[in-house]
């Protein structure tokens, strides 16, 4: 019980108010109580069980991710839980499941693309769960070039109705959640064509399956893409396959906020800008970056918890060896995840004001931000979700060999999370429309157009493009003034330098295509300097609690100076430090981690995780690692028996046939 009374020890170390903290993590006192509450109500239900779960063959799999996802609906409906409860609970039963597809991108599609009379008729059915849906963008050919998908929705002016039909085999729905084995209904994207003409993509809610007997309705060919990467892990959800043989909708299932097809045949667009189809990626993108967070806090406590635990080496007069947590590598590779979780969490949030905002604006028909929207949430999907799925490699690398155990829980949690890298947009390709919209505003400089909101630092880029820092002592670099300015100065002097390099070529898009690497760096430093920026701002709020602050402080200057470390070429090669200052920028770098360390095992109880949730036995809240894990090992299907199945079969010929040449 050695880990037990270990982990006490660390927490008796902390110099802050784990119990505030929780509630800055949580965002609000509201959410840390539900957040509370609600993974609790999870974690005591046995319905929501996850033993065994890497164990099971898909079928088996699968069918329990019905079970609990149905049992989750059925608690919802008793104890009567608000939208708010309801999406909590989903989120600590913790099982990839058509659900998400449904509540996350279904009923948003529609919310976003409906009319009015559109989502009164379709919104209740999909609320109640009578109708079952989810989201058909993605084929087999084309997933990221939205514009090049083939399937098509011709108009037939005879009937009044859309037909749906899949071309080609490359024009096959490919990947949606949900669809495999589930869904009754979709939205589906696919080329408008009335008279003739092809007016680009539309979405369309088309159902796909009997409400009766869930039989494929006449024309539709459904089922599952198989097996995805990973025990357990995204197979729960059943990815799916969809084509379509001369569907039949009615007209009035065409979404049509967006633009309108008349009873004649005619395509309307409205006033509001077509880009608007594309407003379900923008939103799931921005709940993509604070399910980065907890995704990263979630490796990071286990991590952490468990670099305490462990010890290796330098033992002193048969005294205790030391902790792996307190060697500066093991540090200066855990604690900037540590820090980049908190990050996450506050650009997050301020993600989630710059949506609702913009959401707010388009409903008043200003369209002005949408375009700062878009790069934002791609940008900070794309920046995040390659720094989360790296962190949790890294963390079950920093718990050695017992990281690679499923029941360490890391190598399940990375199998359901870097698929995130791709989803909802691949992570270079948004980052290039990052770098389509810096180039843009770099374009627009001189002509009078104010740059505003994140990219109000290219107002000032005469004086970005010639600053130097002043810098002269590590200390200096807690200034954050002096990181601002550092990490506008980089950003800025990247895209100018893709900017004139654009310029050398006639032809832009040409130039755009080469330059392409250098580009999408720019928009990573362009994607640093607002996580850094919105750190910095959350500090400058009123924030309660003993040293909480303080622990803030440390852990934003830890995410920067990590940063400035990693990218150090582009910090000198853009001339805005020296190589001194990058060496000072280190040393305070170093001392952080001192200040930090005492403090790790308590910055990670704030993001107050069950052991439920957390699911691995290396980052159990009480560090009493060893004997679970010996009692665990013994659980295993191997196990359950001395002499293995097979043993008759095939050991025993071979040790039989080893006496006999050992008698040779
Ligand atoms: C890559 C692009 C953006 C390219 O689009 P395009 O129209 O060919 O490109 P373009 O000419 O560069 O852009 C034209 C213009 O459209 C703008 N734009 C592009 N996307 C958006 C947006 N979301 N909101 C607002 N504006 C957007 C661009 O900035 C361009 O604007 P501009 O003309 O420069 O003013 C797009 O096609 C795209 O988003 N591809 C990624 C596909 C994707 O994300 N699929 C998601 C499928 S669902 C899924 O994965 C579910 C995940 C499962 C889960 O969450 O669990
Ligand atoms: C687990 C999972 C769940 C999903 N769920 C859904 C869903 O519910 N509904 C749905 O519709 N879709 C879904 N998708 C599909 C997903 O959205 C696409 O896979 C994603 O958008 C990437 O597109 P792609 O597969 O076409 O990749 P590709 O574009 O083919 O990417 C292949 C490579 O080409 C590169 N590349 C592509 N274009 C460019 C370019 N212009 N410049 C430079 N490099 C480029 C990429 O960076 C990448 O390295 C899901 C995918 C996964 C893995």
């Amino acid at each position: 019980m050695e880990g037990v009374d270990y982990l006490a020890d660390e927490r008796k170390k902390a110099e802050f108010d784990v119990n505030e903290m929780k509630i800055v993590w949580a965002g609000s006192r509201h959410n840390f109580e539900l957040s509370d509450r609600i993974s609790k109500l999870v974690a005591n239900d046995p319905g929501f069980s996850k033993e065994g779960r890497t164990m099971l063959p898909r079928k088996e799999l699968f069918k329990n991710t019905l079970r609990k996802a149905t049992y989750a609906w059925k608690r919802i409906i008793e104890l009567r839980l608000s939208e708010e409860e309801a999406a909590k609970l989903r989120h600590f039963v913790d099982e990839p499941a058509f659900t998400d597809l449904h509540w996350g991108m279904f009923i948003p599609a529609i919310k976003g693309q409906g009319t009015d009379e559109q989502q009164k008729k379709w919104l209740p059915l999909a609320y109640k769960m009578q109708i079952i849906g989810c989201y058909a963008q993605t084929e087999l050919g084309h997933g990221s070039n939205v514009q090049g998908l083939e399937t098509t929705a011709t108009f037939d002016p005879q009937t009044d109705e859309f037909v749906i039909h899949s071309p080609t085999l490359t024009s096959s729905k490919w990947w949606p959640g949900g669809l495999g084995k589930v869904s009754t209904h979709a939205v589906v994207y696919a080329r408008l064509i009335t008279n003739g003409k092809d007016y680009g993509i539309n979405g369309f809610i088309v159902q796909l399956r009997s409400l009766e007997d869930h039989k494929p309705l006449p024309g539709v060919t459904v089922g599952d893409i198989g097996l995805k990467f990973g025990n357990g892990a995204y197979n729960t959800m059943d990815n799916g396959v969809l084509r379509f043989d001369h569907v039949r909708i009615p007209r009035d299932q065409m979404l049509m906020r967006v633009s309108q097809v008349t009873r004649e045949g005619k395509y309307v667009q409205s006033d509001v800008p077509r880009q608007l189809l594309y407003g379900t990626m923008v939103y799931v993108r921005q709940t993509i970056v604070s399910d980065a967070s907890n995704a990263l806090s979630r490796a990071v406590c286990i991590a952490t918890r468990y670099s305490a635990v462990r010890r290796q080496f330098g033992s002193q007069n048969g005294g205790q060896e030391i902790q792996v947590i307190d060697y500066k590598t093991q540090q200066n590779r855990l604690f900037p995840l540590l820090a980049s979780a908190y990050a996450f969490r506050f650009v997050g949030e301020w993600l989630k004001w710059l949506y609702t905002d913009v959401t707010q604006r388009l409903q008043a028909n200003d369209f002005s931000t949408l375009p700062e929207a878009h790069a934002c949430t791609a940008g900070l999907k794309s920046l995040t979700t390659t720094a989360t799925a790296d962190g949790i490699e890294e963390c079950r690398k920093l718990c050695g060999g017992h990281g690679y155990l499923c029941s360490s829980g890391l190598p399940e949690l990375f199998a359901v999370y870097v698929p995130a890298c791709t989803y909802e947009g691949d992570n270079t390709v948004l980052l290039l429309q990052v770098a389509r919209f810096l180039m843009k505003t770099v374009s627009q400089l001189g002509s009078g157009k104010k740059p505003v909101g994140t990219i109000a630092y290219m107002g000032r880029i005469e004086h970005l493009m010639q600053c130097r820092s002043d810098v002269k002592q590590a200390k200096d670099w807690l200034k954050p003034s002096a990181v601002v300015e550092a990490f506008e100065a980089r950003a800025a002097r990247m895209s100018v330098a893709c900017a004139q390099n654009l310029s050398k070529f006639d032809n832009p898009e040409e130039g755009f295509a080469e330059l392409a690497a250098d580009l999408a760096e720019a928009a990573v430093a362009h994607c640093q300097l607002i996580v850094v920026s919105k750190f910095i701002e959350k500090l400058q709020q009123d924030i309660p609690g003993e040293g909480v602050k303080q622990q803030l402080e440390v852990l934003c200057g830890i995410y920067y100076l990590f940063l400035l470390h990693k990218h150090q070429g582009d910090f000198l090669g853009t001339g805005y430090i020296t190589s001194k200052q990058a060496s000072l920028a280190n040393d305070q770098l170093r001392a952080l981690y001192s200040q930090l360390r005492p403090n790790a095992i308590s910055l990670v109880d704030a993001f107050n995780y069950t052991d439920h949730f957390l699911d691995s036995i290396l980052g159990r809240y009480d560090g009493n690692v060893y004997p679970k894990l010996y009692e665990a090992a013994w659980k295993d299907p191997l196990n359950q028996s001395d002499i293995a199945d097979g043993f008759h079969e095939y050991i025993r010929p071979l040790l039989k046939q080893q006496l006999r040449t050992a008698r040779l």
